[in-house]
C-alpha cells in the first residue's frame, strides 16, 4: 500500500467528540507509518518572518563575528556552528551550513544542569550583534516546544498509553532550536558535499514550520520527495528515540536537504528537537511488544543515545 503524509488536526482531538478524536488517533498513526505528518502551527506567520530576518541578519555577519558566538564545549547545543562541521552518521564529507541552536535555559542549580553539564550549556544568542533576537527566539522556542507536547499527547494515545505518558519527560528537557543557513551550492569548497545529507533525528519528534527556500525531501517507499510545509503548517518527523519506544511501530523519519539546481540560490530554516529528559530509560513499551512484534530495541539512557549521536555527526569532537 502506497503510504502518504496525512494532516492531523489537534483541534478535532482536543476538542471533538470521541469518535472525532479515534479518527485522529487513526490518521495520525498510519501517517507515521511514513515516519511523517503534517499540523496546523499556532506560530504567527509574522513572528517567523521576524525570526528570518533577524536570522539573516546575523548570518550575514562576517564569519569571525559569527564565530565569537561559538561555545566549543557545547557540542552544537547552544551558539553558533560553523560550516562543514556536522557530518550525517556514516557519510564521509560534511554540510554545507552554518547554524544556530538554543533551548529553554535552566538554573544553574536544576538537578538536570547538575547532573548533565554537556546537555544543558550556558545559553549564548546574538544579542549583542541582533538587538532583540533573544526575545524572537526564545518566543519561537516555546510556541513550537508547546505545539510539540500537543501533538506527543496524540501519539502517547496511538501507543496505547495515557495521552500525558510523554507530558512528564519532556519537561526541562534538553529540546533544541536550531536555525540553519544553507550557502549557495556554488560556493561550496569542493564536489559532493550536500545541504544536509541523508539522516533520521535522535530525538522523539522534530517540527520544520516553513522555510526560505525548497530543498527538504524525505525518504518515503523507497523514494525522496519534496516537502514543503505549507503556510500556517509544520510538518513533524519521528526520530529514533520514538521508534525505540514504540518498539519500531513508528519508525523514524528518514529525510535530507538538497540544493536545487540554482547554484545561486540560499537556505534558512528553524526546525525544533524535542527530547526527553536526559535521565529517560528509553525502553520499548510493554504495549508494542508481542510475538508478531518481539523486542526490537533494549533499555538504553537518553543521555546516552543522544551523546553517542553527537560524537557521530561530529559535534562532539
Ligand atoms: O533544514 C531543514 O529543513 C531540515 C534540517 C534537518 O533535518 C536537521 O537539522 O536535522
Ligand atoms: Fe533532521
Amino acid at each position: 500500500m502506497k503510504q502518504t503524509i496525512l494532516d492531523v488536526d489537534l483541534l478535532a482531538f482536543e476538542q471533538g467528540t470521541r469518535f472525532q478524536q479515534a479518527a485522529v488517533v487513526d490518521g495520525l498513526m498510519r501517517s507515521l507509518g511514513t515516519g511523517f505528518v503534517v499540523t496546523t502551527s499556532d506560530l504567527p506567520s509574522a513572528l517567523l518572518d521576524e525570526a528570518y530576518g533577524m536570522l539573516n541578519r546575523f548570518f550575514a555577519l562576517e564569519a569571525t563575528t559569527k564565530r565569537q558566538f561559538n561555545v566549543p564545549e557545547a557540542f552544537g547545543q547552544t551558539g553558533y556552528t560553523d560550516t562543514l562541521v556536522e557530518t550525517a552518521a556514516g557519510e564521509k564529507l560534511p554540510d554545507w551550513k552554518e547554524m544556530l541552536n538554543w533551548a529553554f535555559p535552566l538554573p544553574d542549580n536544576h538537578p538536570l544542569r547538575q547532573r548533565f553539564p554537556t546537555l544543558y550549556p550556558e545559553q549564548l544568542l546574538p544579542e549583542v550583534a541582533v538587538p532583540g533576537i533573544t526575545r524572537v527566539l526564545q518566543t519561537f522556542h516555546q510556541t513550537i516546544a508547546e505545539l510539540q507536547c500537543r501533538v506527543l499527547r496524540i501519539i502517547a494515545t496511538g501507543l496505547g498509553c495515557h495521552n500525558d505518558f510523554f507530558t512528564d519527560l519532556v519537561q526541562d528537557a534538553p529540546t533544541l532550536t536550531r536555525a540553519i543557513r544553507y550557502p549557495p551550492m556554488s560556493e561550496a569548497p569542493a564536489a559532493g558535499h550536500m545541504w544536509a545529507a541523508a539522516h533520521g533525528d535522535i530525538n522523539l519528534i522534530t517540527a520544520l514550520p516553513r522555510a526560505t527556500a525548497p530543498g527538504l525531501q524525505v525518504y518515503i517507499d523507497g523514494s525522496w520527495v519534496d516537502a514543503i510545509a505549507p503556510e500556517g503548517q509544520v510538518i513533524v518527523n519521528s526520530g529514533l528515540m520514538l521508534e525505540r519506544i514504540s518498539n519500531g511501530l513508528i519508525p523514524t523519519g528518514w529525510h535530507r536537504v538538497l540544493a536545487p539546481s540554482q547554484a545561486n540560490l540560499e537556505r534558512l530554516s528553524v526546525v525544533q528537537f524535542c527530547h526527553p529528559k536526559p535521565s529517560t530509560l528509553l525502553t520499548p513499551l510493554s504495549n508494542c511488544v508481542n510475538e508478531s512484534h518481539p523486542q526490537r530495541f533494549a533499555g538504553v539512557m537518553a543521555a546516552d543515545a543522544l551523546e553517542e549521536v553527537l560524537y557521530k555527526i561530529k559535534l562532539m569532537a
